[in-house]
């Protein structure tokens, strides 16, 4: 048979027939995954659906990042730092993704999204129980953050237990403890549902490991690792809040909160703060 021009033949040896065999459809649940865009406007606004894909595949990455973090936490607590280099590696570029993804959310102007801003009712970005396990497992703990899953026993759970439990710096503290770093003993035991707050004994510790780097390579490059997270994690922040701004200007959220304002706030958060404090100690004697 003779190929029109400009087209691919398919080879012989392509699988066609795949009747009762595992397909690309079957493996994946596409059916399940593409028929879980259901807008709610009437007649249809033809900007949700853009705004239903760009938090499903937002969430869809969330779930990748749980998923890497949560095994960076086990491999961290048996003192296993090769694989978190290369989990971090990981969620970089996840984190990249999700922040660059905000440019496809900034096509839609204030007059599309408040064609279907009012279906959205009570929902919000807020009630979403995968951003804050992200955020609990990096150590940005708040029991109050739970009382909004009330709803959700499931989610409710997940997040207490990993509320209760040490985030990824508690775990990276104790390594280095193990490692013989002169760690405080309060940061080595502790109320882990509490967030870690600055704590001036650690500042020697990380001292020792930025001007001994040699004698320290796994610890510097994982701090470095550590701080490239936090710094990605405040970029999708500043996305989201700039977005919010551009498109709903300084209106109150449909969760409720001051919007822009409120946002902003987490603007001012940190993970690891003597990462970067430690910075400003450098050199300095
Ligand atoms: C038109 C687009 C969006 C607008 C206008 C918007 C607006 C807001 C506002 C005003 C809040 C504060 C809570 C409230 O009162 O509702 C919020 C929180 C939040 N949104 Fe969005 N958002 C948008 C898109 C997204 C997308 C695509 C995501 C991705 C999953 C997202 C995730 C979140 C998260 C995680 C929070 C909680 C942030 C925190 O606790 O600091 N939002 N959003
Ligand atoms: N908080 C947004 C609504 C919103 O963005 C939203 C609504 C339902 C599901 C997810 C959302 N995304 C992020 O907050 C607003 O105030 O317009």
């Amino acid at each position: 048979m003779s190929q029109p021009p400009n087209q691919r033949p398919i080879e012989q040896g392509i699988t066609t027939d795949l009747k009762d065999r595992l397909s690309y459809a079957g493996y994946l649940q596409l059916p399940t995954l593409l028929s879980a865009q259901k807008p709610l406007t009437n007649p249809p606004q033809h900007d949700e659906l853009l705004f239903i894909i760009q938090h499903q595949t937002s969430e869809l990455w969330m779930k990748l990042v749980i998923h890497e973090l949560s095994a960076a936490i086990e491999h961290l607590q048996r003192d296993d730092l090769d694989p978190c280099l290369k989990i971090f590696a990981r969620v970089k570029h996840i984190q990249r993704q999700l922040t660059e993804q905000w440019s496809v959310l900034e096509t839609l102007t204030p007059s599309d999204y408040l064609g279907f801003r009012h279906v959205l009712g009570p929902a919000s970005g807020f009630q979403s129980a995968q951003y804050r396990m992200i955020e609990f497992l990096l150590g940005n703990k708040n029991a109050d953050m739970v009382r909004v899953f009330a709803h959700d026993p499931d989610a409710r759970a997940e997040l207490e237990r990993v509320l209760h439990a040490p985030s990824l710096y508690d775990e990276f503290l104790r390594h280095l403890a193990r490692r013989g770093h002169a760690i405080p003993a309060e940061c080595i035991e502790r109320d882990w549902s509490l967030p870690h707050t600055s704590n001036p004994g650690l500042l020697p510790v990380f001292e020792a490991i930025y001007e001994g780097t040699d004698a320290n390579w796994d610890a510097y490059h994982l701090c470095e690792q550590l701080v490239d997270i936090e710094v990605n994690f405040q970029l999708w922040r500043f996305r989201h809040m700039k977005t919010v701004e551009r498109i709903i200007g300084y209106k109150r959220g449909t969760g409720g909160s001051s919007g822009v304002a409120f946002l902003k706030q987490a603007l001012e958060l940190t993970f690891f703060p003597e990462l970067f404090e430690v910075r400003t100690q450098l050199g300095a004697r």
